[in-house]
């Protein structure tokens, strides 16, 4: 795993953004999307907001993503298997890079087909707890034409990152803008966020 591990890290350090391909294991990716699915048919997938908790704006133009927060005290086998895997990935990065991170929070989230996330950047303005952004895309077979590519806006260029099955995405979560392009099928990921609390 450390391999892994290292291979984000050091992309992110070459490129401002870490790449990994095969992040989380075939098994894992099977299970996170059998809950995805199953969360989204009980009804538990909610639109998301913008903005902190003091001010949460549900507004469809600018996202149009579904969430459901994960949380250890679900008990869910599959999801705490998640969590150890970010606990062995956050002590690798603070012991590797001094990163200092205390705390994380991540969520299920969906972009049913027509759905989009415009360009914005992580870190609310009156809150700087969210360090690092780190997605884990949970879609098999994924086509240029699907769409649902981020899309990283850097000073002098664009780079569209396609949502593939167990790929890892960490940047800084104050410094780039990023979409999430129309997606033209359901796509699904793992979104959160490494804090200092
Ligand atoms: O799913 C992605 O590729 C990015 C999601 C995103 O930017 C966010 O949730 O803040
Ligand atoms: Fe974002």
């Amino acid at each position: 795993m450390e391999k892994i591990f290292d291979q984000l890290i050091d992309s992110f350090i070459e490129n401002k953004v870490g790449i990994a391909e095969n992040f989380l294991s075939k098994d894992l990716s099977e299970h996170l999307i059998t809950n995805l699915i199953g969360l989204f048919k009980d009804k538990l997938m909610l639109s998301a907001g913008t903005g902190n908790d003091t001010l949460v704006v549900h507004d469809k133009m600018y996202r149009s993503d579904k969430i459901y927060w994960l949380d250890r005290a679900h008990n869910d086998v599959h999801e705490n298997s998640f969590f150890d895997l970010m606990d062995t990935f956050i002590s690798h990065l603070n012991r590797t890079c001094y990163t200092g991170i205390t705390g994380y929070e991540f969520h299920y989230t969906l972009y049913e087909t027509g759905s989009f996330y415009k360009k914005h950047v992580d870190q609310f303005r009156n809150n700087e707890v969210r360090q690092y952004s780190m997605i884990m895309y949970l879609n098999e077979n994924w086509a240029e034409e699907d769409g649902g590519q981020l899309c990283i806006h850097h000073v002098d260029n664009l780079q569209n990152i396609s949502p593939v099955n167990g790929k890892s995405v960490f940047f800084k979560s104050s410094e780039l803008e990023h979409e999430v392009l129309i997606t033209n099928k359901p796509r699904m990921s793992i979104t959160g966020w490494l804090k200092i609390n």
